[in-house]
């Protein structure tokens, strides 16, 4: 029997229990296994995460493991960790994990000793910050720095910003950190008032360095830095982190500010590379520490923990039997913590960039779904805005909730309020409310029978919706970095199943090749023929309402 028939059999015995009258009930299971959540609910690092409230019973969790079996899950990933070239169509290795690994870990990609890169970084980046904290390197004026600002987009934003939004309890260092991604000029021109460019130390985040957005805001900011300080004095304000040392060294960053990482770490997973310095500069080198320490925790669950018990890979396999069993092509996710605000973001880029493929790693189109779309907002404020859909709307929406049990302030009744809610809503999304129960309470409340009649269709939940939950003790540095690298091990598994290449992003190109020459046209006015009517007409509108002239 062929890989591919194991895999393609595998699968269809997976859709089969899918496409069962039933398989998307939930509550039965419960009520036929008292021990269900014991059963269900895994550990993993200080994690535990619940996957009872999902359809999956024994007979289904079976058949996915078989998938996950069939389609060589440990394999790949062991493929992965020796630093084999995965990536296929850009003929890289993927060694995030390297990037929290200690240097005796010995990753290799290639002939390159990663770890050693890796740890030689990683020393740089900490002297660099700790002199930086200790006033050793100072602004061109002599003052000490005082705020951060990390200017990139995509991976080299969405992932530092969340974290720093996420840790601003733990930080130590005097530094405060700001994010600036979006061409849009607004977003700088709402952030420079609240700097001052003589205490402004201004990073230059691009792995590739060639980046249409950052190249422009990072020119925006060095003017501005040279107007107050002198075109010879932005320098020293001035540092990069990127694989791009050619790139960055025409920008003027000297090579001792450049913070180097390889092209085997994506883009949205580089938060853990010199891309976090921004957090080792604004949380402190401890803290950035024991968050690499946290993803290591998970990467070592990851590589050693049997399939059964393999965290990152049972959540790949619920997702699964979630998009291609039962056909839900969504996903939210709520942190109900005001901290994780950003996360939702993070996870977007993480998971759609990485499982938005419609063709497998040969080429082939894929014969089935691939990634869901992955939107998300904190709990409580999701309740009060899309959460109408997720209980009442027609299609399924399963919600990953994820609860922090010791709050880092006093306010014991918020943080009851705020966890009541998290559980409220996923029991909610499970019980339902069906009719009689509905009828009873309009009923208790003395509505008149016509009326009861009236809106009884309005008011039942149907009940059996999926979710899981991830429970942390606490959130810390340790335990966001197991968060983060929980979802980065799922894309993986999930990519092995669909076998598309999670680690590519060409999906990003043609936008960006065609934005351009548009940049040009409406400078200097639209090329006849060049666009459909719609690009056009759209092209002409701005053009006029910019009050410039109309092509003869
Ligand atoms: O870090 P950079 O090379 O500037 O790339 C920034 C981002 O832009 C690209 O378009 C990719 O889609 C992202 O994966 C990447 O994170």
């Amino acid at each position: 029997m062929t890989t591919d028939t194991a895999r393609e059999q595998a699968w269809a015995r997976v859709e089969a229990l899918g496409a069962r009258p039933g398989a998307r009930a939930i509550r039965p299971l419960f009520a036929a296994d008292p021990r269900r959540f014991a059963r269900f609910a895994h550990r993993a690092g200080d994690l535990l995460v619940d996957l009872s409230k999902t359809s999956v019973s024994d007979a289904a969790l079976e058949a996915l493991l078989g998938l996950a079996r069939a389609c060589g899950v440990e394999a790949r990933r062991d493929a992965m960790a020796r630093g084999e070239p995965i990536n296929a169509t850009e003929r890289r290795a993927v060694l995030h994990i390297a990037l929290r690994a200690p240097r005796s870990a010995g990753f290799r990609a290639g002939d390159e000793d990663a770890s050693a890169a890796v740890h030689d970084t990683l020393a740089r980046m900490r002297a660099f910050a700790e002199a930086v904290h200790a006033g050793e390197i100072r602004g061109a004026t002599g003052e000490r720095f005082t705020d951060v600002l990390n200017i990139g987009i995509g991976g080299s934003d969405l992932g530092p910003a969340m974290v720093a939004r996420a840790l601003w309890r733990e930080g130590v260092s005097p530094l405060r950190a700001h994010y600036l991604a979006n061409v849009d000029a607004h977003a700088w021109e709402a952030l420079r008032p609240r700097l001052d460019p003589a205490r402004t130390l201004v990073l230059v985040a691009s792995k590739t360095f060639t980046t249409q957005e950052t190249l422009l805001n990072a020119r925006l900011v060095r003017a501005w830095l040279a107007a107050a300080l002198g075109e010879e004095q932005a320098p020293l304000h001035l540092a990069a982190m990127s694989t791009n040392l050619e790139a960055t060294g025409a920008f003027g960053i000297a090579p001792a500010r450049v913070f180097g990482f390889r092209d085997w770490v994506g883009g949205r997973f580089s938060l853990w590379s010199a891309v976090g310095l921004s957090l080792a500069l604004a949380l402190g080198w401890s803290a950035f520490e024991r968050l690499l320490a946290g993803a290591r925790t998970m990467d070592e669950h990851f590589l050693g923990a049997p399939l059964e018990r393999n965290v990152p890979v049972l959540m790949a396999l619920v997702e699964a039997w979630h998009v291609n069993a039962l056909g839900y092509p969504a996903r939210a996710v709520l942190p109900y913590d005001e901290r994780l605000a950003r996360l939702p973001a993070h996870l977007q880029q993480l998971e759609m960039e990485s499982l938005g493929k419609r063709v497998t790693l040969a080429g082939a189109p894929v014969a089935r779904a691939t990634g869901p779309v992955v939107f998300g907002e904190p709990g409580t404020n999701a309740q009060h805005s899309f959460m109408q859909l997720v209980h009442q709307g027609t299609t399924p929406v399963p919600v990953d909730f994820i609860l922090i049990a010791r709050p880092d302030h006093p306010h014991a009744e918020s943080h009851r309020a705020l966890l009541a809610n998290g559980l409220a809503q996923a029991e909610a999304l499970l019980r339902g409310r069906s009719a009689e129960e509905a009828r009873a309470e309009m009923a208790a409340a003395g509505l008149p029978e016509a009326e009861i009649a009236r809106l009884l269709p309005h008011r039942v939940f149907p009940g059996d919706r999926p979710s899981l939950t991830i429970l942390l003790p606490h959130l810390d540095a340790g335990t966001l970095g197991q968060l983060v690298a929980l979802y980065e091990h799922k894309v993986f598994a999930l990519a092995a199943l669909w076998d598309v290449n999670a680690f590519d992003q060409w999906g990003v190109e043609l936008g960006k090749r065609l934005a351009a020459p548009l940049a040009e046209e409406l400078e200097r006015g639209p090329r006849a023929g060049a666009h459909d009517s719609s690009t056009a007409g759209l092209l002409e509108a701005i053009r006029r309402a910019q009050g410039l002239p109309s092509p003869a």
